[in-house]
């Protein structure tokens, strides 16, 4: 066992968006090694809740903390990997595929150690566990959506972080590749990582979850244990 703080602890979570109360009343403690399923209807409030989780959106009452952290204090992002629901198109700038997979690195580096063999060697596995490594050269923003989704995986598991966040990492990917993503999940779980993860099916990813919660209009209304965790949580 170990007493550190869990990587996610939220208490009376509420988010209100043009007024509107969008996540109401949630409370939710992530252990690490979890394998966390976010489900509900469309405009449940999915979204809000894992990037509440991650202060990307502020509560107006309750609480929430990274590893024991509020976020606006937290620091120590190389732990956490975010993989949103579409590929941002900052700026204009076309990037390749390569690019934006080492572009979750950049928490593990600094100024004073810029790209090393390391982080190479963690891209190239990252572009191969989803299997786009004869596409490492294309423009990222020309691909399909479903390839787009798998860069944005790889970006995350390029970082190797302790936490990943996934938002529908499944939609508009095909069969091949959610089994590969299942592959990829049970691979992390095994290594006690954990994961919280929204969707809408579960899918191939069904045998790896321990834990489901569902939202509905803004409020948690069930939770399932579906399975121990298995992982080796360090
Ligand atoms: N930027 C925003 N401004 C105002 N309201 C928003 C904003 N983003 C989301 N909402 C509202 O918050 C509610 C929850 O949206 P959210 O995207 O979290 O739902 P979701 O469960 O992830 O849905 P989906 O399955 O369609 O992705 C919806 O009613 C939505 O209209």
């Amino acid at each position: 066992m170990n007493d550190e703080a869990p990587p996610f602890a939220m208490t009376g979570g509420l988010v209100r968006r043009d007024g509107r109360e969008v996540l109401a009343g949630v409370d939710l403690r992530v252990a690490a090694g979890d394998v966390l399923a976010v489900l509900g209807p469309n405009g449940a409030g999915k979204s809000t809740l894992v990037k509440a989780l991650l202060g990307l959106i502020p509560l107006a009452a309750g609480r929430t903390e990274i590893y024991g952290v509020p976020p606006a204090a937290f620091r120590d992002w190389k732990r956490l990997g975010y993989v949103p629901q579409r590929l941002p198109m900052g700026g204009g700038v076309p990037a390749t595929v390569r690019e934006v997979v080492a572009s979750g690195r950049v928490a593990r580096q600094s100024r004073w150690r810029p790209s090393s063999a390391a982080d190479r060697a963690a891209v190239d596995r990252a572009l191969a566990a989803v299997g786009l490594t004869d596409l490492a050269g294309e423009s990222a923003h020309l691909l399909s959506g479903g390839q787009q989704q798998r860069v944005l995986i790889a970006r995350a598991l390029a970082g190797e972080p302790d936490t990943f966040v996934m938002d529908e990492p499944t939609a508009g990917v095909d069969a091949g590749s959610q089994a590969a993503l299942a592959a990829t999940l049970r691979d992390l779980a095994g290594a006690g990582r954990t994961v919280v993860l929204v969707a809408h099916e579960l899918g191939p990813l069904e045998p790896l979850i321990t834990r489901t919660v569902e939202l509905e209009h803004g409020r948690v209304v069930r939770e399932t244990a579906l399975r121990e965790v298995t992982g080796t949580t360090t």
